[in-house]
């Protein structure tokens, strides 16, 4: 059969399907990748913040400790006591008694004091939520450092000041730390520390991963150089895309096959829900008047492009799909209606419909021949039932008793292809159909060939003893119609009188035929 659309390409769709789940692979495994990434960098600045909190949560407490002890003065044994305190805390690297104005009164390790670039005001300084704490950059020499104001009174505050740059060493993967940067800011912006493995190398395109803490104005923000990361952690980047391109070609392998076996059977079904078969006639014909007594109707699929299709191109699949049924039903319907009122008419005129022996035995079978032809107002007399043998028929006591079925209902049953068939001659008694459908295999030899001679007028002899008759298939010349008189036969069918036709033509070849005398007919076996 020619299929309506061109066959899709096995390569051309195992290419685009790979394609296809390659970029689909690709685009999952590098968001899982970034969202995996992400997290982990995100988790970083995390700690980062976590750290620093620590450390001011740790100052504040040691201030509230150092003012609850009253050492909150610049008494020398005071001074003395807080300096055992910073030296057993290491972030913490001073602390300072301020005045109400933030300036500096004295200060634990007065010589750190020579370390500052500047102090800051207090109004400048920054105000943590629930605290009271305040934070504010300390400028130095060397790098800068936090400072943690607790007020004590209305006149006088201390002040921690914190080496945080430590919080922001060693947090990042190896793999990371020379394409990084680490950095801690008040939240208006103000560096406190950062951290870089080669200070004098600025950071190429990066992406910056920030948080904010919750409790004191303070920002950390990781900045990873993009290059980099499009390598680091992406070790399921492969595997995920092996596993996507094998799921692509297995999948276009899959749709190119159920394409490629879908296309032509959904084909028919789109002809047979259009009712594009349609039945052509070949007359049947009495060999010794010409008489046309009869038709076979032969299956063509009409196409909606105009072009007939004979059916050897699409029985075989009908066949083998399971539509041929449909389809016999569906040009049985369309003869039944064009050829009833010739049917009615005259009464011995045979209408003969193919039957594969599946369809034959199938359930329901009878049913509903019996009411095709019931509605179609047709004695179930002018109905042959023609079983073809291109399958063998291997359940012969089933088909036996389907055939006698029919014949209860009257209908006529005829086997095809006698001869070259699989139909034995035991076959031929133990069904018990009417007629026997000689094949055009020996129509064509009976007159060059005396074996074929014998053996036709054996299956003469056969049918005669079991009360069946006789039509000889494929004749195309008058000699072959003597040859075939003269072995007994009297029915038959070829493109001697006609090919088969669509239901118009084979209207008008019956007009002209009935108006043949029996004169002229005595002429076509003279
Ligand atoms: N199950 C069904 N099978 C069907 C149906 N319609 C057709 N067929 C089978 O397809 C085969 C081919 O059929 P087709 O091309 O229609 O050929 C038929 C005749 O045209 C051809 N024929 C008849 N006389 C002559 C002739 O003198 N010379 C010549 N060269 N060819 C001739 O023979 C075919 C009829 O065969 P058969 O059915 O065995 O009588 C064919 O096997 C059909 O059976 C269908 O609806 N259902």
């Amino acid at each position: 059969m020619k299929p309506a659309r061109p066959p899709v390409s096995l390569i051309a769709l195992v290419f685009a399907s790979t394609l296809l789940f390659g970029l689909a692979g690709h685009l999952a495994a590098t968001s899982f990748i970034r969202h995996q990434q992400a997290r982990q960098l995100d988790e970083l600045t995390g700690v980062v913040l976590r750290r620093s909190e620590f450390a001011i949560d740790f100052a504040a407490a040691s201030l509230d400790e150092l003012a609850g002890r009253g050492l909150a003065d610049c008494s020398p044994a005071s001074l003395q006591a807080i300096r055992l305190h910073v030296y057993q805390r290491s972030t913490v690297k001073d602390v300072r008694l301020v005045n109400a104005d933030g300036s500096v009164i004295c200060s634990a390790y007065s010589e750190t004091l020579e370390f500052d670039k500047g102090w800051v005001h207090r109004a400048d300084m920054q105000g943590s939520r629930d605290t009271g704490l305040l934070l504010f950059r300390v400028e130095q020499f060397g790098g800068d450092a936090l400072g943690v104001l607790r007020d004590i009174d209305h006149r006088k505050a201390l002040v921690a000041i914190l080496g945080v740059n430590s919080s922001l060493f060693d947090i990042m993967p190896a793999e990371l730390r020379a394409h990084s940067e680490v950095l801690l800011a008040l939240s208006n912006g103000e560096k406190l520390g950062a951290f870089m493995l080669d200070a004098d190398k600025a950071l190429r395109e990066a992406t910056d991963f920030d948080k904010s803490s919750a409790r004191y104005p303070l920002r950390t923000t990781i900045r990873v150089e993009r290059a980099v990361l499009a390598t680091w952690n992406s070790e399921v980047y492969w595997p995920a895309m092996a596993l996507a391109l094998a799921l692509g070609i297995l999948f276009g392998i899959l749709l190119s096959r159920s394409r490629r076996m879908e296309g032509p059977v959904a084909d028919l079904d789109r002809g047979l829900a259009r009712g594009e078969f349609k039945p052509y006639f070949q007359p049947i014909f009495a060999l010794r008047t010409g008489r046309i007594i009869g038709c076979e109707i032969l299956a063509r699929w009409l196409r909606e492009d105009g072009s007939v299709v004979p059916p050897m191109n699409f029985i075989p699949l009908a066949e083998s799909s399971g539509r041929i049924q449909g389809m016999t039903w569906q040009i049985l319907g369309s003869a039944l209606a064009d050829l009833q009122p010739h049917l009615k008419a005259d009464k011995d005129f045979k209408l003969s419909l193919n039957v594969v022996p599946k369809h034959l035995l199938s359930a329901g079978f009878v049913e509903t021949l019996r009411s095709t032809v019931l509605a179609a107002k047709v004695s179930a007399r002018q109905i042959v039932v023609e079983v073809t043998e291109r399958e063998e028929l291997d359940d012969l006591a089933r088909a036996a008793s389907v055939v006698r079925e029919l014949r209860d209902y009257g209908f006529r049953v005829a086997i095809d292809d006698v001869g070259v068939g699989h139909s034995g001659l035991s076959r031929l008694k133990g069904l018990g159909a009417n007629t026997i459908k000689i094949d055009k295999f020996f129509v064509d030899t009976i007159t060059v060939d005396a074996s074929t001679t014998t053996i036709v007028e054996m299956l003469v002899e056969l049918a005669r003893d079991l009360h069946m008759t006789v039509i000889a298939e494929g004749i195309e010349t008058d000699e072959q119609v003597r040859a075939l008189i003269s072995c007994g036969v009297e029915e038959g069918q070829g493109y001697l009188v006609a090919a088969p036709l669509p239901f118009a033509k084979f209207i008008e070849l019956l007009k002209t035929r009935r108006s043949i005398s029996a004169d002229s007919a005595a002429v076509l076996v003279a």
